[in-house]
């Protein structure tokens, strides 16, 4: 039986599509009586106020945006500022803590002696001068780890010169002007991507060695070096967890430092030379404990693919011994300093601490199955919204991982630059691009966003983005200077054909069809 349904009235009815006596009369009539209604004038007036009010939410909307915007960009000022004070204080606490050494100087360096030093404390501090770049002149701490008390004295971090490499006499000229405008005519004087050389002031003395773990032919040869170097009167650093191996198979590795908790943010300043033995995520990982300035690298190639790990494991000796004697073609490669900004921050001294990547930092969907919608501004203009998978910004160094995979060019990695590549676009015109070194990028997660996205800093460490949060990333003053097997261009250029197999095609025979003259 058909419910019983009430009219306006308060009366019961039976409707006649519920008891099947619904035909094309009722049905016209019915039509007419929902016409009736949506003609009246207060049902037209509600949908004017819909669509009135549906306007002033999208004109909110668009202000908390701007806010958001506005905040971000403030948040990612004043953390800049907040940086640039940390550094100022410390090398300020640097320079009061400087006490006159006593210096061992080593037997193939007699003519770098005091005076060197001398010359040096006045220049502190990394400087543009005229003859090149300068070391950080600083001093081994005197400080209470149980390691590192075996060597108290106080040593000098061996002191280096970057400067350019130019072929001739001639070309030696040091200038500075980027642009000359020599007799109204405006012509390139400066280009910045010369092979840089390190030479040594003072005779390395630290080496750090950092290894993949898990491998038994990486600890078989970390232990071969630590005896090798320590023939050589070196200091050796290896990680907490290396120095516990080394110690359980032989109390000989006594003599082996390390450092405890926060003792890695000095690290820097003790270590001469990193050397690495693994892959190119030993790399990452070297230049990941390095919050500031890092120390010069050695990449020794134990892994499948290695693009920044130039040098042979078996030619170990020969080539440490070079490196230790200088003087070392350099890459400097280009890190990018990424904040998080969070929209729930109260202040926009709220910020989390900045993360330095060698290769890229990626904002992706995580294992939301929703796109990915980014708005993404590079200083004060708007680039875009991506909406696809995600979004890497990488350094030109990682220009041959993850952001090949999506598309990117391969860029060789001392051109400063930064690279903007979509994952999986969802359009057919979304290019890849490459910005220049000097800009900031913004990428705002929008409030009306479906889903979070997530941030992941050269393959590790994933933060969740939630709608209003954003990430700020611009380039570091920090870069990471890996040794060079020949120079920057040599290096780059083997490992694509070595490692990618670049533009490997049989030659084409001579045996064939010819132009003819
Ligand atoms: N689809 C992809 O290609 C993809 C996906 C995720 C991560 N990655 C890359 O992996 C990196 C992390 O490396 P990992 O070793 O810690 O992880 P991993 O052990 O998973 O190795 C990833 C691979 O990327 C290679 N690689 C790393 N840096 C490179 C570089 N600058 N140029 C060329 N190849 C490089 C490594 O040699 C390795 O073969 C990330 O920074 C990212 O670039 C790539
Ligand atoms: N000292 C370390 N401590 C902890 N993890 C490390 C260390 N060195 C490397 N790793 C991690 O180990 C992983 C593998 O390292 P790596 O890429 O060097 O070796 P691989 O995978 O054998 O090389 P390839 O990728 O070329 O085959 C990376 O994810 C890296 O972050």
């Amino acid at each position: 039986m058909a419910p019983e349904n009430f009219n306006s009235n308060g009366n019961a009815s039976n409707l006649p599509w519920e008891n099947g006596s619904l035909d094309s009369l009722s049905l016209a009539n019915s039509k007419k009586a929902v016409m009736e209604i949506i003609e009246q004038p207060l049902v037209q007036g509600i949908e004017d106020h819909l669509v009135e009010f549906s306007e002033a939410m999208r004109t909110v909307s668009k202000a908390l945006r701007r806010a958001a915007e506005g905040k971000a960009s403030a948040q990612a000022e004043a953390s800049e500022w907040k940086r640039k004070y940390e550094l100022e204080r410390q090398r300020n606490l640097q320079l009061e803590n400087k006490v006159p050494a006593s210096v061992d100087l080593k037997d193939n360096f007699p003519e770098k002696k005091v005076e060197n030093f001398k010359r040096m404390d006045e220049q502190s501090q990394i400087c543009s001068g005229k003859n090149g770049i300068y070391s950080h002149e600083v001093l081994r701490d005197n400080e209470n780890n149980s390691y590192s008390n075996i060597h108290s004295k106080l040593i000098r971090k061996a002191s280096f010169k970057l400067h350019w490499c130019c072929k001739g006499e001639k070309n030696d000229q040091h200038k500075h002007d980027v642009v000359s405008f020599e007799k109204g005519n405006i012509t390139t004087a400066e280009r910045s991507s010369k092979q840089i050389c390190l030479k040594w002031e003072s005779p390395p003395q630290t080496v750090l060695i950092l290894t993949k773990p898990n491998s038994v032919s990486v600890k078989f040869l970390c232990a071969e070096m630590i005896r090798w170097l320590k023939e050589k009167k070196l200091n050796i650093y290896v990680e907490p967890r290396v120095r516990t191996d080394l110690v359980t198979e032989s109390p000989f590795f006594n003599f082996v430092q390390t450092w405890k908790d926060d003792g890695i943010l000095l690290l820097h300043e003790k270590i001469d030379l990193v050397v690495t033995l693994g892959g190119d995520g030993t790399v990452l990982w070297a230049a990941s404990m390095f919050k500031g300035p890092v120390p010069p690298i050695v990449p020794f190639s134990l892994g499948s693919l290695g693009f920044m790990t130039p040098f042979h494991s078996q030619h170990y000796r020969e080539c440490l011994k070079s490196m230790l004697q200088g003087p070392i073609s350099i890459t400097l490669r280009h890190r990018l300093q990424c904040h998080v900004i969070r929209e729930a921050a109260k202040t926009e001294y709220e910020t989390e601490e900045p993360i330095l990547v060698l290769n890229e930092v990626t904002i992706d969907r995580g294992i939301s199955s929703f796109l990915t919608n980014l708005e993404c501004y590079c200083d004060n203009s708007f680039v875009t919204c991506v909406q696809g998978d995600g979004l890497i910004l990488s350094t030109t160094s990682g220009s041959t991982a993850y952001s090949l995979a999506a598309g990117g060019s391969m860029v060789h990695p001392q051109v400063p630059g930064i690279l903007f590549t979509p994952i999986c676009p969802h359009s057919l015109s979304f290019r890849p691009l490459i910005l220049p070194e000097y800009v900031t990028l913004r990428i705002q997660v929008p409030f009306n966003s479906r889903g979070h996205a997530w941030a992941s800093f050269d393959g590790k460490d994933r933060k969740q983005l939630a709608p209003g949060d954003a990430l700020v990333c611009s380039m570091s003053i920090w870069p990471v200077p890996t040794a060079c097997q020949g120079d920057s261009t040599n290096d780059f250029l083997h490992s694509i054909h070595e490692g990618l197999h670049w533009n490997l095609r049989k030659t084409q025979s001579f045996d064939g069809p010819r132009e003819s003259s």
